[in-house]
């Protein structure tokens, strides 16, 4: 592609990670090596999408080519195959900005990422979108010769590059809009020459993109190899499964089939189409705060842009896949307008309907699904109920539960759990902590051990915001075992073994007094428990206080918190504490602070002075 009007080519080096992706991407990837036609093609298509959208303000930019395409051309001579397309096209500093750097942040953890599982690793390349690179797993040199749209051809720009660090930009003329990407196949990728193949490609990968990508046969006419329409506007009745499934996976390259689709056609003053998946996987950005994840709007079939802001679905939805295709939204529609829009509105509150709906009869239909569905994405959808109060109701009936009820393994409903509740029982009783072995090794539990109550166990980070936000269930409150002063009132099996009141005895009472004595203002109140029966004490917060597992949350994440007095209970059953009620020479004050600190600990918590505590213990031990 010399030109006398051509400045001499300059080279560039490619950035240091590019260099690092290219040999990882050539070693790891080349078992997945067909999927580079993929990348270029699904970037063409892009360019194509990109185009129609800014030809909406500006239509001299479809110049007398309106009608997008991709197409693909190959000199089996040359050993070449060209993907092009009359899309947006990129000037000089396009080019190098988006040929020869990782700009994306996606990229570097990309290479973090890659597992070394090839598998995985061909999964992990479109969603990091890296694609383009992935031409040299085929090809010793790849040449890209491209024009900006509206931009006169003299700006044509040629980028050339042989993989191994650097490439060279030279201007090249170009007549027609749009990039032309020319791959130079290395030895022995000959089957990429073969149209057959390509096609095969092309339909495997690429069948459900809107437009028509074209492959040019030996004759030199060029023929349609994909279905080239859009999925979701024909009729249900006309789609099957597998199309459904793989049009899932050319928008997700998740190799996981999903575990639910939802397609509807919403007629009346404003129509939409909305196509929503639900996946089996969980994405591995799904907590980023820069998650790629989001529907895709679409205007009348003209792709505006991905949902990166949760205006279509909210946050703790955003697992769900998908588009939404709106005939009544302005083609020019901005992110701003989105923020405002009382058609997205509605769009938003259908969907969120659907998709909870779908979830219930999920989890009503086929419980070995729903746990699937739940131990890919139960931890976000915990976030409902604090940030769609509206639906708290309808998200809190899918929460699943670790229990004490059965060996543990299996999870609970709220529903089965007031289900088997006790006849008097006025209370949905939760433990938090910050592991489930240590809530199920929590002293709290004893006395609903023992009484066969069934207490939840939460042991995620959210669940400390998910019980500050939902208040009650079906009109029964939640209540922490770990707060507040606990009455059971004869509630359970076997009351008899444990009176409402807990009984103490003189000697005990005493020894409280002193306990309280020695702990001073470290505590705000020593007491006689009705909660333990094997341990001798237990830290019990407030009703209306944080929890120690939420104060430590709230620490660690840099917040001031009120000074929180915990009270001590101490069990007047227990054999430590009876000897200490009998003794008139144990160090009481030694005693009352080992008390504490081991209670402390079974809390989770930590202690201000660990080497104190060890050296107490030793002294009362030895
Ligand atoms: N055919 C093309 N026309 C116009 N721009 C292109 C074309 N191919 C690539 N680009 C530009 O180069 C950038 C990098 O492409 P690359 O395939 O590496 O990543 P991506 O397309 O952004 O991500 P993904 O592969 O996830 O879609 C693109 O974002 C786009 O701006």
């Amino acid at each position: 592609m010399s030109n006398n009007d051509a400045q001499a080519a300059e080279t560039h080096e490619f950035q240091a990670e590019v260099r690092q992706l290219l040999d990882l991407m050539i070693h790891s990837l080349y078992s997945n090596r067909e999927i580079f036609l993929r990348e270029l093609v699904s970037n063409a298509a892009d360019a194509a999408d990109r185009l129609r959208f800014e030809a909406i303000q500006d239509e001299s930019l479809l110049e007398d080519d309106p009608k997008p395409r991709v197409s693909i051309q190959v000199d089996a001579d040359a050993r070449t195959l060209t993907i092009s397309d009359n899309g947006v096209g990129m000037n000089r500093e396009d080019v190098i900005d988006n040929l020869g750097t990782i700009a994306r942040s996606g990229t570097r953890r990309f290479l973090d990422a890659m597992t070394g599982d090839q598998k995985q690793d061909a999964q992990l390349i479109g969603q990091f979108g890296v694609g383009f690179y992935s031409a040299f797993i085929v090809a010793d040199s790849v040449s890209v010769h491209t024009r900006r749209a509206g931009e006169s051809a003299d700006q044509g720009v040629l980028w050339r590059s042989d993989g191994k660090g650097a490439f060279t930009l030279e201007q090249a003329p170009r007549e027609q809009r749009g990039t032309a990407v020319t791959l130079h196949l290395a030895e022995g990728q000959d089957e990429f020459l073969e149209r057959q193949r390509l096609r095969q490609i092309v339909r495997r990968y690429s069948d459900h993109i809107a437009l028509p990508i074209e492959l040019e046969d030996e004759q030199g006419e060029m023929e349609t190899v994909n279905q080239a329409s859009a999925l979701w506007m024909r009729p249900k009745s006309e789609i099957s499964d597998e199309d459904y499934q793989q049009f899932y996976q050319q928008l997700t390259y998740d190799p996981e089939p999903p575990l639910e689709w939802l397609h509807n056609k919403v007629e009346g003053n404003q129509s939409y189409t909305s196509l929503l998946y639900i996946p089996a996987q969980r994405p591995f950005d799904l907590f980023e705060a820069d998650t790629q994840q989001g529907l895709r709007l679409y205007v009348r079939r003209v792709f505006i842009m991905e949902d990166r802001e949760n205006r279509l679905l909210p946050r703790y939805l955003r697992f769900v896949r998908g588009l939404v295709d709106s005939d009544d939204l302005p083609l020019n529609v901005s992110r701003e307008l989105l923020q405002h829009n009382r058609l997205i509105d509605r769009i938003r509150s259908a969907s969120v309907k659907r998709v909870l709906d779908s979830l219930e009869r999920m989890a009503r239909d086929d419980a070995e699904r729903y746990a699937r569905f739940w131990s890919s994405f139960g931890t976000v959808l915990k976030e409902g109920p604090v940030e769609d109060p509206g639906n708290a109701e309808k998200v809190a009936g899918l929460l699943r539960f670790h229990s004490t009820h059965g060996d543990g393994g299996q999870t609970v409903s709220l529903a089965d759990y007031l289900a088997r509740r006790h006849e008097g029982q006025t209370a949905i009783y939760y433990l938090t902590g910050e592991s489930l072995a240590a809530v199920r090794n929590s002293p709290h539990l004893e006395i609903f051990r023992q009484r066969d109550i069934e207490v939840l166990l939460l042991a995620e980070p959210i669940d400390e915001w998910l019980v500050a936000h939902l208040s009650e269930y079906d009109g029964v409150p939640l209540q922490s075992v770990a707060k507040g002063d606990l009455n059971l009132d004869g509630l359970g099996d076997s009351p008899e073994e444990k009176p409402e009141q807990p009984e103490t005895s003189e000697p005990v009472d005493a020894l409280i007094g002193r306990i309280r004595e020695a702990l001073g203002d470290q505590v705000s109140e020593v007491r006689a428990s009705s909660r333990l029966t094997d341990s001798p004490a237990c830290i019990v917060v407030g009703d209306d206080e944080f929890g120690l597992n939420m104060q430590r949350m709230l620490k660690a994440a840099g917040h001031e918190l009120p000074q929180q007095k915990p009270v001590l209970e101490i069990n007047p059953q227990h054999s430590i504490i009876e000897r200490l009620a009998a003794s008139d020479d144990a160090p009481i004050d030694e005693w009352a602070t080992l008390l504490l600190e081991q209670s402390v600990l079974m809390d989770g918590g930590r202690l201000d002075d660990p080497a104190g505590f060890v050296r107490r213990m030793n002294r009362l031990l030895d």
